[in-house]
Parts: C-alpha cells; sequence; structure tokens
C-alpha cells in the first residue's frame, strides 16, 4: 500500500520550486534553490490533510475556485499558538501548487485524496448536528453556519442541522429516532447541550444492546458513534479539558480528521434507578451549593457564578458524610504521580488494551469489562465517615481557563478510573487556600485537610436523620476545624488506608465539640447551616444526597485527541511568525 501511494516530483509554489513527496504517512515539500540545494521542509501528516481541491482555491466566506488545469490545492492542520490556554489552537493552513502538466496534477489530487481515505479511517460522511441557539452569548448558529459548516463542506461532509427548540430534544432524538446514517453526532453549544447528547447516545446504545441503565452492576455497552464538541456555551468545559482550547475551528478540524479520544463516564444511582451519567464533576458541598445559590441568580449571567461562589464561601458550610469508595489499582497510575494525561497518553493507552484486551468484535468487548468489573469484591470498600466541605469525584482533569491544572491535574481521561477528592471541614482560611490553588500551579492536595484517592466506584450517604440535626448544630456553631487541631499528619493524610481513615474519624468526632464562633463568621455568612447540600452533577442539581457512582472506562468517543504537548510538537516559523506547522529544517 505504501508503495502505491508514494509520489514525488517537483511542484511549484508561485515561482519556486519544490521537491514534493507522498510517503504513505507524509506529503513533505522541499524547497529547491537554482542550485539544486534543498532548504527547508514542510512536512503535514496525511492523517491531517483536510481536503485537496483541483485548481487554487480559498476558503472565505464561501468557497472561491479558480479552476486552472495544472494547479491544486492543499489544505491542512497548522498548529498555533494559543496564548493563554493549555493546548494548541488549529487553523487552515492552504498551499496552491502548480505542476507542468494537468496529467501530474491528475495523478497527485488522486494519489493525495487515496492517501487521506487509508489514512482516515475514522473520518466522518455523515454528521448529525444538534445547535443549540441559546447556549452561551446566543451565538451557535452563527458560528456553525460562518465557521464550521464551510469547513465541513471543504472536507466533503454532509451534515442533518437540527436547531433545537427546546432542552432535551437532542437527548430525546437520540434516543428515539433513526441514527443508521451518521458516523457521530455534533453539539454546538455548552457543557449542558454535551450531556444531553452524552445521555441519549448512552441511552440508546444500552437500548439496542438490550442493557438496563438502571442496574447499577451491568456493566454498560461502549457508544459506536462519536461525539464532536463545538464550543458556543458559557461553559465548555469538556471542550477544554479535552482539546485544550475553546475555539470552534479548532474543534470543527478534529471532527473532519476524524480524530477518537475515549472517555470514561461516571454513572450516578439512586435506590437502584440510574440518576444521570457525569464526565466532570460530580460535587457535593461547596460545589453543589455554589450551583444551587447560583440557579437563583441567573439573572446575573456568567457573573452569578462569582456572585455565588463568594456567598457560599462567606457562609462557610460543612456537611456530614459518610462515603464509601472502591479505590483503583495504585500500580497503574496516582492522583498524585504529577503525570499529566496528555495526547497520546500512556495510561489511557494501556487501560485500552486492559478493558478491552480479549477481543476486537464489540459484543466480547463489553464481556471482558463486565469481568472486570464484576472482580470488584465488595471487601475492598474503603469507608470515611466526618464533615466535609466538599467532596468531588471526577473523571477527568476538570481543566478549564480559570483552573488550566483542574480539580485534579493528574486525571486522566481515559484510564477506566475517577478520583475523589475529600476536602475535611477545616477553618475558612485554609479552605481559601484550597480554593485558590486550583487557579494556579500549587499543589491543591498537598494540605492536610485534603485527600485525593484514585477509585473505580464511590458511594456517599448521609448519617441517618438523628446524627443529621447534632452536626447540623455543629455545623451551625462551628468555625470548623483547625488544621493544628485534626490531630494528623500530612504523610497519613495521603495514604488512604483503612485504618488511618478510621482513626481520622475518631480524631474528627472528638474535635467535633461546640465551639466558640469564629469572629469572622458573623454577620453576612453566619445563617444556619442546611442539613445537607445538593450534588452538582456537570452543572446540573441532582435530587438525591445518596448516591452510587461507578466509572465506565472509555464509554464513549470524542472527535478530540488529549490537550497536544506544544513542546513536544516539532515546529518552527513558517511565513505567519505566530502560526506552527510541521517543518522540518535541512
Ligand atoms: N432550544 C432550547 N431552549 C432551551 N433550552 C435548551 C434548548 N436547547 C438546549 N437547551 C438546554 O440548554 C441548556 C444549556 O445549554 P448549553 O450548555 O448549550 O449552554 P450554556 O450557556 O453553556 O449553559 P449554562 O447556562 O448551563 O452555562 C442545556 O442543558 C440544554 O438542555
Amino acid at each position: 500500500m505504501e508503495t502505491d501511494l508514494r509520489l514525488e516530483s517537483s511542484l511549484w509554489i508561485g515561482n519556486r520550486r519544490y521537491r514534493a513527496v507522498l510517503t504513505g504517512w507524509y506529503f513533505n515539500w522541499t524547497e529547491v534553490d537554482k542550485k539544486n540545494r534543498d532548504k527547508k521542509t514542510i512536512a503535514v501528516p496525511v492523517a491531517e490533510v483536510v481536503g485537496v481541491e483541483e485548481g487554487r482555491v480559498e476558503i472565505l466566506l464561501q468557497k472561491l475556485v479558480e479552476d486552472t488545469d495544472k494547479d491544486f490545492t492543499v489544505f491542512y492542520v497548522k498548529r498555533s499558538n494559543s496564548g493563554g490556554s493549555s493546548g494548541l489552537l488549529w487553523r487552515l493552513g492552504r498551499t496552491q501548487f502548480s505542476c507542468p502538466s494537468r496529467v501530474l496534477r491528475d495523478q497527485w489530487t488522486k494519489h493525495l485524496r487515496t492517501a487521506l481515505k487509508t489514512h482516515g479511517p475514522l473520518r466522518p460522511h455523515r454528521l448529525l448536528v444538534f445547535i443549540n441557539p441559546f447556549g452561551g452569548k446566543r451565538k451557535a448558529r452563527k458560528i456553525f453556519h460562518s465557521v464550521v459548516a464551510p469547513l465541513f463542506e471543504l472536507a466533503g461532509i454532509s451534515s442533518h442541522v437540527i436547531v433545537t427548540e427546546r432542552a432535551n430534544q437532542a437527548r430525546d432524538h437520540l434516543l428515539k429516532k433513526d441514527l443508521t446514517d451518521f458516523d457521530g453526532v455534533v453539539c454546538v453549544g455548552g457543557d449542558g447541550m454535551f450531556s444531553e447528547v452524552l445521555h441519549g447516545l448512552i441511552g440508546r446504545t444500552q437500548q439496542e444492546a438490550g442493557l438496563c441503565e438502571n442496574d447499577p452492576t451491568v456493566t454498560l455497552h461502549p457508544c459506536p458513534l462519536h461525539i464532536g464538541i463545538i464550543p458556543a456555551g458559557s461553559t465548555d468545559c469538556v471542550c477544554y479539558a479535552t482539546v485544550g482550547v475553546i475555539d470552534p475551528v479548532t474543534s470543527a478540524l478534529h471532527i473532519i480528521i476524524g480524530d477518537s479520544q475515549p472517555l470514561d463516564v461516571c454513572s450516578v444511582h439512586h435506590a437502584s434507578s440510574l440518576v444521570s451519567y457525569s464526565v466532570s464533576l460530580l460535587g457535593y458541598g461547596f460545589y453543589g451549593d455554589v450551583l444551587a445559590e447560583s440557579e437563583k441568580h441567573r439573572w446575573m449571567g456568567p457573573l452569578r457564578y462569582e456572585y455565588s461562589g463568594t456567598m457560599v464561601y462567606l457562609s462557610n458550610r460543612s456537611y456530614a458524610g459518610i462515603v464509601q469508595y472502591l479505590p483503583a489499582d495504585p500500580l497503574l497510575s496516582s492522583p498524585r504521580d504529577k503525570t499529566r494525561c496528555l495526547s497520546g497518553c500512556s495510561v489511557c493507552s494501556r487501560s485500552t488494551d486492559r478493558l478491552f484486551s480479549h477481543s476486537s468484535d464489540s459484543g466480547s468487548l463489553y464481556s471482558s469489562q463486565f469481568s472486570q468489573f464484576s472482580s470488584d469484591s465488595e471487601g475492598d470498600w474503603v469507608s470515611v465517615e466526618g464533615r466535609f466541605k466538599c467532596v468531588s469525584l471526577t473523571c477527568m482533569s476538570s481543566s478549564c481557563p480559570r483552573s488550566p491544572l483542574g480539580l485534579s491535574p493528574s486525571a486522566h481521561l481515559a484510564d477506566g478510573t475517577g478520583d475523589l477528592i475529600l476536602v475535611w471541614d477545616t477553618h475558612p482560611l485554609g479552605f481559601l487556600k484550597f480554593l485558590y490553588r486550583h487557579t494556579s500551579t500549587q499543589d491543591q492536595f498537598d494540605l492536610p485537610f485534603v485527600e485525593v484517592h484514585r477509585v473505580k466506584a464511590v458511594r456517599f450517604s448521609a448519617p441517618s436523620g438523628k446524627e443529621e440535626e447534632g452536626y447540623e448544630e455543629i455545623g451551625g456553631l462551628s468555625g470548623g476545624i483547625d488544621e493544628e487541631e485534626r490531630g494528623y499528619d500530612e504523610t497519613e493524610s495521603s495514604s488512604g488506608s483503612q485504618q488511618h481513615l478510621t482513626e481520622r474519624v475518631r480524631g474528627r468526632e472528638m474535635t467535633n465539640e461546640p465551639k466558640t464562633p469564629s469572629p469572622f463568621l458573623c454577620g453576612l455568612c453566619c445563617s444556619k447551616t442546611p442539613a445537607a447540600s445538593v450534588w452538582n452533577c456537570d452543572g446540573e442539581i441532582l435530587p438525591f444526597t445518596e448516591i452510587l457512582c461507578r466509572i465506565h472506562g472509555q464509554l464513549v468517543r470524542l472527535y478530540a485527541r488529549g490537550i497536544e504537548d506544544g513542546a513536544a510538537v516539532h515546529s518552527s516559523e513558517e511565513s505567519d511568525k505566530s502560526e506552527r506547522t510541521c517543518i522540518l529544517h535541512k
């Protein structure tokens, strides 16, 4: 196949001569000077070629074609620095080549197109697109039609576009309508819109596989359709955490070239019923309260999150809870190992082998997952009880522009685990330090009242009524437990052993004596602590406190490739100094 695709000839860009070579995987062109010496080479992976067109073609608001019979135009992915974001921006690179004859031009276009098919097996041909016209700044429709649709057209992708008229329309469509012709589903909107598509696709897949989503022990069937996210919401965290930038062009290009990023999904059950799925944050306590508070102030727009965060922080609440978790294998990875899940992550790749090792066909693919889950014996569960500022579970780093490293910087997108973060009740200033560290590079887990565990499942419940009232009374009076008062050291806090945790619970019970109210808490914030918080599940409030969460490894696939490490991409400057592409210097 490699030899069939190989093509080499002189080509011209303007009046400069280039030696162009198409190997199996790369399309390279090297400038040749008058003395036949090679200058710089531009190498574009065939997998990143967006399209090949006869003539001299430009894509502005619409396609402009100057049909000359010796020219062809190649469109490809070009990388550029994103400024503040963690990933790289992708732009549409374009180079117009001239050939000495029409025959040679036709040979180039034919070979390049064949190479695209060979090296882009997951490139979509037909997509189902949902646009939420009310998401974010209400620009989703414009973003799709002016930025994304021309790129899809260039790449030969046909789209069936549905502009939603109500919440949950996309979910319901995916659950009920015929999806046979589609390679993937694209949502143009924010995290809420992504969540709709996620629920619709997972539900549909389980229906077709005859699986009951309400049974928390069932291993769910991976979704066959890819999901693409064109960010157009006020919160686009899933896009940021899986691409590294919030940029419609970058996301559209990932869709076009058929990138594939598996993603873990957490199922949330209450009393043997499915409540929801989550991919980013499941948070009780602080994060639940902030969401509940912000819902009361929707009229403020995005500012409501700052306002609500401040109000909830000042109210200095903590909540009693019993947390049980099933630890993941500590030999595979750890939330404190200071690694980052980047594009091509080896931990996630090894997980693919582990999760789907027994067969390549999807039927036995999920039976191999089933055997993995069924071996999780109940005896492995660890249980802790006490008062928490917040309890969070995240299946990914949950990085976002405000917190570039995220809630759990070393979490993985697709290793079949989640990170459970327990923030025990503490002094308000300690908690502020914890929150502040999310905005910097300081380790938010390196605090004595914080612990993090890599887990496969979590159960949460509030203590029964009587105990709850007792905690409430104490919570209402107490200014929280000082770090010094807690009676355990930092080394212990990261050990996560059952024994240490039990000791800590005892220590906490002892320190839960009523205390003199802290002067910091008086005035504005000294309201009575409610008995229970609510769960924030990817931005939605859950109606239950008691939940069982289970991580399903690589349940869905996104048109993405994880965050690219800018430093690792071999790049240099071309004509536009800010732009990067693969250029090899000779
Ligand atoms: N046509 C519609 N009318 C009203 N709501 C819709 C419509 N289409 C989708 N939705 C709902 O709007 C919610 C928010 O949408 P989306 O995530 O796109 O925007 P957002 O601005 O990021 O959201 P948020 O206000 O939650 O930050 C989603 O939960 C989705 O179910």
